[in-house]
């Protein structure tokens, strides 16, 4: 089967020939469908990957490819979510959640046509997403986990086929995070999207991913790549199991050892 991306032998510098290597050697693929996690020590490039797949940065060195295209611009197929949502506060959550369509080129058209529909779509992601109703309110009316539930929703607008989350619930307390964690789980079950989450939390990882990578210090590139045997769906209890924290105590072994050679 044909990778949805493929990253082999990246190099990505910063700010010219003596400036900062971010990653080097950088080989990794991901296929449609899989949750894939991205840990490693800090600094060690896991935006720079996340930028690289989007298409927001080109490399020195290698390729990267995203559902069979050589990536030399941004990635259309892509939405992207980070950890500090930025709604438009004059815009209602709807509106926001519409916003994409506006902005490319290729959906304008078919916003216009199809105002309706695509509201109908937006008002099914925010039920989706536990948001039901909230569609007319406006961003600073709500939460902070309320707005990255709303923001899941952007990202989503336009039927990616890739979804990126860079921290997406770092900001977030710890009860609205593993919230929000069976959000994306739903989400990956009921829309097949395929997800490449970066996140400092191993167990975030552990309890979403099928794939884990565990990226070296800077320049990064992947040591290692863990399969995560754990059954779907999954439900947070599996946190309190052997088998769970025995996969985060290994990972946070290999970040520790990681981050001692540099
Ligand atoms: N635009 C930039 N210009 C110069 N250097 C940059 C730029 N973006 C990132 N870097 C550097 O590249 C390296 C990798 O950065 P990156 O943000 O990809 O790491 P990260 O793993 O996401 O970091 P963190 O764990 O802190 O979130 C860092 O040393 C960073 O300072």
């Amino acid at each position: 089967m044909a990778h949805l991306v493929s990253i082999d032998d990246v190099d990505m510098r910063y700010g010219g020939a003596e400036g900062t290597l971010a990653v080097s050697g950088l080989t990794m693929r991901v296929d449609k469908g899989d949750f894939a996690a991205v840990v490693g020590p800090s600094g060690c490039g896991k935006s720079t990957l996340m930028k690289l797949v989007t298409g927001l940065h080109i490399p020195q060195v290698g390729t990267v490819i995203v559902a069979g295209q050589h990536v030399t611009q941004p990635v259309s197929i892509v939405g992207m979510a980070f950890q500090n949502p930025t709604m438009l506060p004059w815009r209602t959550t709807l509106e926001n959640i519409l916003l994409p369509l506006e902005i490319v080129e290729r959906h304008r058209h078919r916003l216009r046509a199809n105002k309706k529909e695509y509201v109908e779509k937006a008002e099914h992601l925010l039920e989706l997403v536990g948001l039901k109703g909230f569609g007319e309110k406006f961003p600073w009316q709500l939460s902070g986990g309320m707005q990255q539930r709303a923001n899941l929703c952007r990202a989503l607008i336009h039927e990616p086929e890739l979804l990126m989350l860079d921290e997406p619930f770092g900001a977030l307390d710890a009860f609205t995070r593993e919230e929000l964690w069976c959000v994306i789980r739903d989400l990956h079950a009921a829309q097949g999207v395929t997800i490449v989450l970066v996140t400092h939390d191993l167990r975030e990882a552990a309890f979403l991913a099928d794939k884990i990578f565990v990226m070296s210090a800077r320049p990064g590139r992947i040591l290692k790549e863990h399969r995560v045997p754990f059954e779907r769906p999954r439900d947070l209890e599996i946190m309190y199991e052997t088998r769970f924290n025995d996969l985060v105590h290994q990972l946070h072994g290999e970040i520790a050892q990681a981050r001692a050679t540099v």
